[in-house]
């Protein structure tokens, strides 16, 4: 496990129980406000001494009260991206990604600079100050400078929330390369399904200091007891990317099943995490005919589960599970049961770039 996390913590009213054991990759904390992410965050950063716990990154013992050991924050080689970037408003960019540098061990900076500045694509933005960049450029200058730290593990707090969903889609990427190409794990605190959906090897779910689910993203996802009361439930399938059609379609894959989606920048061979918005899914008996919708999968239904108003419908297809909220209405006209056969009619794959994601390394 490449990091290891058990905490007990008590603030008045508060209490915190966790323990998580992460491979690597991104380990998601998800959950509502109030529920205890920026607790276990600051107790990985070492800004909080819990009442008893054992933080271990990678084999590196950070927090281990029980031998009264706590590493002071700027020993831990973590790396750091907060929701604003909290860039130093007096250094310009070149100044600010190096500083992550001064804390890291000479030995261990293997990380090229160039490199990194190549990769976010911020080298015309080096001798600038922070105060004249957009959102997304901060946001991705904070991720070098968590980079070039060397860190053992990056902390990202909430890194989109403060951006709108054309920069949240053009940071997402980064992130993924971070996990993917330069395989730092990341401890990551979100709200968001959708980010969750296209970043999370690993999800943990927080309620009141406990955890109520944990487990590899896509079967947290499709578990329809974990997801929330709202309308943003959602599984995520693999796909990969077939043909590119002259009509602006690109063709996927999904368990030998045919997606369409409107053309993607993506080579074929490309293999792609989406995520499909329980909403977006109808259900049929037979085979529909006639339909505008272009992406129809058979499956068994799973189970089927009251949900604030709607019923959330797990299916097993060809592609995956999948998800499908309906009205409890249509849950009865169609007298839906487990074990029936039903067609999922995806009414739309992708609402926004940023449900297409790359899918994490096999080995990740
Ligand atoms: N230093 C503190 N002293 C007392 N109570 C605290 C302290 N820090 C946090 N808490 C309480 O612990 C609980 C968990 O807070 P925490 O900030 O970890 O939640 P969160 O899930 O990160 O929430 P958000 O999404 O709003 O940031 C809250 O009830 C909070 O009021």
């Amino acid at each position: 496990m490449s990091l290891s996390v058990a905490l007990r913590h008590r603030f008045a009213g508060f209490s915190l129980d966790v323990s998580i054991d992460a491979p690597p990759g991104v380990t998601v904390l998800f959950g509502h406000s109030g529920s205890g992410k920026s607790t276990v965050l600051n107790a990985v950063a070492g800004l909080l001494r819990p009442n008893a716990g054992r933080v271990v990154v990678d084999g590196t013992v950070l927090t281990d009260t029980a031998r009264r050991i706590h590493l002071p924050p700027h020993r831990r080689r973590l790396g750091v991206i907060f929701q604003d970037g909290r860039l130093f408003p007096h250094l310009t960019v070149r100044q600010n990604l190096r500083y992550g540098r001064w804390f890291s061990p000479r030995a261990a900076r293997r990380t090229a600079e160039a490199a990194v500045v190549e990769m976010l694509g911020i080298g015309s933005l080096l001798d600038r100050a922070p105060a004249t960049l957009s959102g997304g450029e901060r946001q991705r200058v904070a991720i070098g400078r968590a980079l070039l730290a060397e860190p053992r593990l990056i902390l990202a707090d909430e890194p989109l929330s403060a951006l709108d969903d054309d920069r949240k889609a053009e940071i997402l990427p980064y992130l993924e390369r971070l996990r993917d190409d330069w395989r730092v794990p990341m401890l990551y605190v979100s709200h968001s399904p959708a980010e969750v959906a296209r970043i999370a090897t690993t999800v943990v779910m927080l309620d009141a200091g406990r955890i109520t689910r944990m487990g590899p993203a896509a079967e947290v996802l499709a578990d329809p007891a974990a997801a929330g009361p709202g309308r943003e439930a959602g599984a995520v399938i693999e796909a990969t990317v077939a043909a590119h059609h002259p009509d602006g379609v690109t063709e996927l894959r999904a368990g030998g099943r045919p997606l369409f989606l409107p053309t993607l920048a993506a080579p074929p061979g490309t293999r792609l995490r989406l995520r499909i918005a329980a909403a977006d899914v109808m259900l049929a008996r037979g085979q529909p005919q006639g339909l505008s919708a272009l992406n129809i999968l058979p499956g068994i239904v799973e189970s089927v589960t009251d949900r604030g108003g709607a019923v959330l419908v797990r299916l097993s297809t060809g592609a995956g599970p999948i998800l499908s909220r309906i009205t409890r209405r249509s849950a009865l006209q169609l007298g839906i049961a487990p074990g029936e056969a039903l067609t999922a009619i995806v009414k739309s794959v992708a609402h926004d770039a940023a449900d297409v994601g790359r899918a994490p390394r096999d080995d990740a």
